[in-house]
């Protein structure tokens, strides 16, 4: 629903049973959304309060501004109650009946929820169960403050009450002979005061006017009155949609008066308006699509996804779970031809997070997009499989039940707050391949290599999901869009250099994102492709999706950019997803992964933690890897590289700022250096975590790095818990198969996620590592960070020199 619009709840309308989710996306935006679940809610409630307060925050404004513009103090203050009021009663009466809906309690597992089309599958097909099917069959104010308003609502009460006209009708006796003219001089002010308020009625409405003739793109000449007028939502609408129509068919029916520019820069403004974000993600989501279809996406962010289940096929069978909820009163359907596990739930009696089948793991609160990741990785039994930001485990699961618990998912996340609900959906899923770990994932290979598959369904900015989260409209800034794809990069180097090129069944990276930027998507995958040739991009296998941008903007792609797949909310009825898959065909040059620290760092440390020399065969790794450096020319093939990516991120931030009309240059002192990818890197995407910079789209995120370098170093230091101290899930099975020898061994300590004793040795490590990192964050000399590399075992990001230094040394 758009921003203002009065309809019942959305838990109180009837569905009825739309068509299913889907691959079609004509058939996408038929389909009505479903059932509530509180992620919905919290959703629909989170996307509408940005532009209800926004709305009411302007209506106060406007009323304000009256005054300021020659009302009488008196008129001002009547005109405020029919100028507000009613709008701000339309615009929180739904979120009121939100709050009412919000009682049912569910969505737990995964902040995820969805909806789709692919049409036709009915009950019918529920038997088409995933356990019998293969993994690859998937198919205010100038002059007042608000305490203005509030005095002059009061005054206004006591002059109707206690006027001196009021007082002196008051003692004037009621007699016969009188009682006629007092009854005709009560019925005059009656009049009077009717027609005023009439007439502050329509005051009130030619401002709305104002406000609407302004929004026909004309210029404010009382300077910052117009931006103090409630904004007329459908006027606003209106003539969204009428400069959608002229820039579609700009030809044709544009002003000559008007460039491209000027009506893109109007729409931009209103988009902003209406839907409450800030100018700079508008802009950035907006150049994804033609006019009309940003528009499209820009609506399907205000309405929640549908809600689905994905059923545990290690516990039961979809239809045997489809039945189990229908008694309970669930109207469900199953999600679409492309899965066999998911099921679209449009109606439920029972909080979905609280049933008995929910309570005995048959299955998952996850949102159809999450599905894709894992059917594009698609693990085969038996495998080795690493799932690399695996926290709460939606996806951990579902790879677990795909590769029916054999095999060995090691399901790692640098949140050890997070993890707790990753280790709860594994016992409650009834999981027992899957060994829990708590590491910064840029630490592997080091910790652990030699997959058969990787999963990096890495931390973003989740501009795919603001349906869920409508803080992403206006807490995104222009450095989180580097911060965040630097990140993303550094992962998927580590992600590739943990697979086996030689994996008899495998060999497969998916890196997927909730995001629909170019920057965390396309970008990062270019980069790794130039980084590391040793990878081809490969079909996901899936059956819907557009292919990922070849082309964006100036930016050109390699052209197998289009095996990618992205998934918009207006186009699938998905949240917005990105997944990418790659076959990883020769090993990773040593060169390469030394330039990430991470062949030095498992010398340095007698080989880091939990490695064994048959899982991660460094020298085999470095023999075929010198071969290929000699063959592919030094340079050419390497680790991620922070001087490069520096110069990259500053001359993006320069950009940024002579469009805002900054000149870099002259602001070098304070804006540039607010934002100095240096002090990203210390203060985040760094060393042995990014926590300090991450944030996650589903609320995963560090906070940190606003509260200060100190606490978040501290943080990223308690995360690197060695694999010996690791939750071992695995363990509640007895089942070691896959488990490498010395996390085997720690596999006691760890059954129940608790962290036991450490060696005095680790102990020193880490508190030394500890110690050293915020000293770093303080601005620590060279010599500090030196240290602290050797006491965290060359782990830490040294400055080029000092890393220079220590290389020659290794
Ligand atoms: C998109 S969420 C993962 C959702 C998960 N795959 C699922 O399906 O349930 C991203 C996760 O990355 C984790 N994360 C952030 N930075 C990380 C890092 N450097 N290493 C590992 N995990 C990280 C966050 O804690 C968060 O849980």
């Amino acid at each position: 629903m758009a921003p203002g619009k009065k309809g019942p709840s959305r838990r109180m309308q009837h569905q009825g049973v739309p068509p299913t989710l889907g691959e079609d996306e004509s058939t996408g935006k038929k389909r009505k959304s479903s059932a509530s679940t509180n992620g919905a809610i919290k959703k629909r409630k989170g996307s509408s309060a940005p532009a209800v307060k926004a709305a009411v925050k302007g209506g106060l404004k406007h009323a304000a501004n009256s005054a300021g513009t020659g009302s009488t103090k008196g008129s001002f203050k009547a005109q405020q109650k029919p100028a507000v009021k009613p709008q701000k009663k339309n615009l929180l009466d739904p979120l009121e009946d939100d709050d009412v809906s919000d009682a049912s309690g569910d969505a737990i597992d995964d902040p995820d929820a969805m909806e789709d089309s692919l049409g036709g599958a009915g009950l019918d097909d529920l038997d088409d169960d995933e356990l019998n099917s293969d993994a690859d069959d998937f198919d205010l104010a100038p002059s007042g403050s608000d305490d203005d308003v509030v005095d002059s609502d009061q005054e206004t009460q006591q002059k109707g009450v206690w006027s001196e006209d009021d007082e002196s009708d008051g003692e004037e006796a009621l007699t016969a002979a009188n009682i006629e003219g007092l009854s005709q001089k009560l019925n005059r002010e009656q009049a009077a005061e009717d027609a005023d308020a009439e007439a502050e009625l329509q005051d009130a409405a030619m401002q709305t006017n104002i406000a609407a003739a302004e929004l026909d793109g004309d210029e404010d000449e009382e300077g910052g009155k117009k931006s103090m007028l409630a904004p007329d939502l459908q006027l606003l609408r209106t003539r969204i949609t009428e400069t959608v129509r002229v820039l579609s068919n700009f030809k044709e029916l544009h002003d000559p008066s008007r460039s491209r520019a000027d009506y893109t820069q109007a729409l931009l403004k209103d988009i902003c308006a209406y839907y409450g974000y800030s100018p700079f993600l508008a802009e950035k989501l907006y150049s994804l699509f033609p006019p009309q279809e940003a528009l499209a996406f820009f609506d399907a962010n205000e309405t929640p996804r549908p809600m689905v289940i994905r059923t545990n096929t290690l516990r039961t069978h979809r239809r045997d779970l489809a039945h189990a909820l229908i008694n309970r009163g669930v109207t469900l359907e199953p999600v679409g031809k492309w899965s066999k596990v998911g099921l679209q739930i449009f109606e439920s009696q029972v909080p979905l997070g609280a049933t008995p089948e929910y309570l005995a793991g048959q299955y998952i609160l996850q949102a159809a997009s999450s599905f894709l990741p894992v059917m594009a990785l698609a693990p085969q039994e038996h495998e080795r499989v690493l799932d690399m930001a695996a926290a709460p485990g939606g996806k951990s699961t579902h790879m677990a039940a795909l590769m029916r618990n054999t095999g060995c998912i090691f399901s790692n996340d640098a949140s050890k707050e997070r993890s707790k609900g990753l280790i709860g959906n594994i016992h409650r899923m009834g999981v027992k391949n899957t060994i829990v770990c708590n590491y910064s994932a840029l630490e592997f290979p080091k910790v652990m290599g030699g997959f058969d598959r990787v999963l990096l369904d890495a931390p973003c900015s989740g501009t795919g999901v603001i349906a869920k989260d409508a803080s992403v409209k206006t807490n995104k800034a222009p450095d989180d869009f580097l911060r965040l794809p630097h990140l993303q990069k550094q992962l998927l180097l580590a992600a590739i250099d943990s697979v086996d090129h030689a994996s008899k069944t495998g060999g497969y990276i998916v890196y997927s994102t909730c995001s629909v930027t170019v920057e965390e998507n396309e970008q990062v995958v270019q980069y790794a492709l130039n980084k590391r040739p040793n990878v081809r991009l490969v079909s996901t296998g899936l059956v819907f999706g557009r292919e990922g941008f070849v082309k964006y903007q100036s930016k050109r792609f390699h052209p197998s950019m289009k095996d990618t797949r992205r998934y918009y909310p207006h186009a699938y009825n998905v949240d917005g997803f990105f997944v990418a898959k790659f076959k990883k065909i020769a090993a990773t040059p040593a060169g390469a992964v030394r330039a990430q620290g991470s062949a030095e760092a498992m010398r340095a440390n007698g080989n880091g933690a939990g490695v064994e020399s048959e899982e991660v065969d460094v020298d085999d790794h470095a023999e075929i890897g010198a071969e290929e450096e000699v063959e592919q020319g030094e340079g050419e093939f390497g680790g991620w590289d922070d001087e490069e990516d520096a110069q990259y991120i500053e001359r993006s931030m320069n950009k940024v700022l002579r469009r805002k009309g900054i000149n870099p240059k002259a602001t070098k002192s304070r804006a540039v250096q607010s934002l100095n990818p240096a002090k990203v890197v210390e203060n985040g995407a760094s060393e042995s975590g990014n926590e300090g910079g991450v944030k996650t789209a589903d609320g995963a995120a560090n906070e940190s790095e606003k509260e200060g370098g100190v606490k978040l170093v501290e943080e990223t230091a308690a995360l690197a818990v060695p694999l010996d101290e690791v939750a071992l899930a695995k363990v509640a099975s007895g089942d070691e198969s896959g488990v490498p020898k010395k996390a085997s061994k720690a596999k006691a300590k760890a059954a129940d996620g608790a962290v036991a004793g450490n060696s005095k040795k680790e102990d020193k490590a880490k508190a030394a590592k500890k110690e050293t990192k915020v000293k770093v964050t303080n601005g620590a000399t060279e010599e500090a960070v030196e240290e602290a590399k050797v006491a965290n075992g060359g782990t830490t990001k040294t400055p080029k020199k000092a890393g220079k230094g220590k290389r020659k040394s290794v």
